[in-house]
């Protein structure tokens, strides 16, 4: 099933209920929010009031996405602000089996993000134990950067590994991805969508509904 998670880092802060609220009824099933900490990355964005004010203006499912060092510090607390799925590093977590094991048990789905430079090996021992990969197809840290490339043949590769171990995990993926690279990622194998340069500004209702045209092409889009 095809998911679009348009991240909010693009959004107008000043409106971003209303922001929120035009792209839910536009028909994005997630909302991607990018929390960074200054120090896994180098930007700081936005953390727990900013999610916990927003949570009552959808009932979308809030996509977390923790670029912040040891994330386990926070993990209960993002939950109880309403995020639904928490994405960490792998990068960030030094015992990340144990970091999984905590957002299931807080109540959350799990995610696992790869930087750009990060082998997929890193995913050995834990795909099985998670519910979505989010491919990193930018450095973390700003929004509106270019795809790189090379995260192309990493998609397809995950794709073929959760097919091969009967997995259903999904594949998200981030960055610099527009009506032009989305297709390159649909075809690799990518089946959640983060899009926030692409969506928010100008028309961001026709926006959504151009992204899930082009998705309703590869496949089933998630209601
Ligand atoms: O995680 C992120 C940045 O680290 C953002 O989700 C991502 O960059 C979205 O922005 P854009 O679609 O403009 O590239
Ligand atoms: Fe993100």
């Amino acid at each position: 099933m095809y998911i679009l998670s348009p991240s909010i880092l693009a959004a107008d802060f000043k409106e971003l209920g209303k922001e929120i609220q035009t792209v839910d009824k536009a028909g994005a099933q997630y909302i991607h929010i990018d929390v960074m900490d200054g120090e896994f990355v180098p930007s700081i964005s936005l953390g727990m009031p900013v999610i916990s004010s927003v949570r009552g203006t959808t009932k979308k499912v809030f996509d977390v996405h923790l670029m912040v060092d040891r994330p386990e510090r926070y993990i209960q607390e993002f939950v109880k602000c309403g995020a639904d799925i928490i994405t960490v590093h792998a990068e960030a977590c030094t015992h990340l089996d144990r970091v999984i094991q905590q957002i299931h048990d807080a109540g959350a789905r799990a995610g696992v993000a790869l930087n750009p430079a990060t082998s997929l090996t890193a995913l050995d021992y834990v795909l099985d134990k998670v519910d979505m990969v989010l491919i990193m197809t930018v450095n973390p840290g700003f929004g509106g950067q270019k795809y790189i490339p090379s995260c192309t043949d990493k998609i397809k590769k995950l794709r073929h590994i959760i097919e091969d171990r009967g997995l259903a995990v999904d594949i998200e993926v981030d960055g610099g991805i527009n009506k032009d690279t989305v297709h390159t990622v649909l075809s690799a194998g990518a089946n959640v969508i983060v899009a926030g340069s692409a969506v928010f500004g100008e028309g961001a209702d026709e926006k959504v509904r151009e992204f899930l045209e082009i998705m309703s092409g590869y496949g089933k889009i998630q209601k």
